[in-house]
């Protein structure tokens, strides 16, 4: 595995590790998930974990398995999701559906503490009830907030990043990669299958204390080479390259397709 400092903003950290496999890649991000874990729940009686769909999910395995499986606090364990598909649970598009499939239904996280959104409601419905349930999880405790942004911190965020640079449900060109103000928004006209979803926003995105960005494969390298060079090479950022932490560590997890275009990697 090759470690490198990647461009970061002062007061945070950020790092890019290139692993030889995903196995390689899914030990080292259960060894640094485990930790992360231990820390919170040591630091705040709670740690607060974000999920995505796609990729991200076959990342965690190694979680699912020895040591981890009984060595970590799995009672102190909250999770979210950082977007989903509005679709019932049980959909096969449903980011909820992968993770409980992949990873939720593997490890004892008490039920009541993995907060799937309200699927019976409309997008713009999905999106303000799971609003509301952060802003109550934020008064319980159990979220934390960001004095630094005035938005909720969450301990960590497991994120991936699509081939266009999308990150959650943040499309390229989209206004509501502008959303300033709210925690959670909704979109109607994905680009990408299924076309209702809500999503974080960028202020709720980049106020977390932990960010893994777990993108692998050479499809993924133009994005990749144009988050992580040094200049800009054009005026509009893509998504991912928004994904930018006040006050956090940023850690990508990649493989060597996916650095493939980077000089000096
Ligand atoms: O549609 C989505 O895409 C992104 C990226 O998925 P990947 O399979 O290319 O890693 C994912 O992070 C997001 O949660 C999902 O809704």
């Amino acid at each position: 595995m090759a470690t490198a400092p990647a461009a970061s903003d002062a007061g945070s950290k950020s790092k890019l590790l290139v692993f030889d496999s995903k196995e390689d890649l899914a030990v080292s991000l259960a060894k640094y998930t485990a930790e992360l874990s231990e820390k919170f729940a040591a630091e705040r009686g709670a740690f607060t974990v974000v999920l995505s769909g796609g990729s991200l999910i076959d990342a965690l395995s190694k979680l699912t398995e020895p040591p981890y499986l009984e060595s970590v606090d799995w009672s102190k364990w909250h999770v979210f999701w950082v977007d989903e598909r509005v679709v019932p649970k049980d959909h096969e598009d449903s980011n909820y559906k992968l993770a409980f499939d992949g990873f939720l239904s593997k490890v004892p996280i008490p039920p009541g503490q993995v907060y799937a959104i309200n699927d019976a409601l409309s997008a713009e419905g999905a999106a303000d009830d799971y609003e509301a349930c952060l802003k109550q999880l934020v008064k319980n405790g159990v979220i934390a907030m960001s004095t630094a942004t005035g938005f909720p911190r969450f301990d960590l965020q497991l994120l991936g990043m699509g081939p266009d640079g999308h990150i959650a449900s943040l499309f390229p060109g989209h206004p509501l990669v502008n959303e300033k103000e709210r925690w959670v928004t909704y979109i109607k006209d994905s680009p990408k299958p299924p076309p209702e979803r809500i999503t974080f926003t960028f202020p709720v995105i980049n106020s977390s204390a932990y960010i893994a960005m777990v993108v692998t494969g050479a499809g993924k390298a133009g994005p990749v080479q144009k988050a992580l060079s040094d200049k800009q090479t054009s005026s509009d950022l893509l998504p991912i390259e928004m994904a930018v932490l006040q006050d956090g560590e940023f850690t990508w997890f990649t493989d060597k397709p996916a650095v493939s275009l980077l000089q000096n990697k």
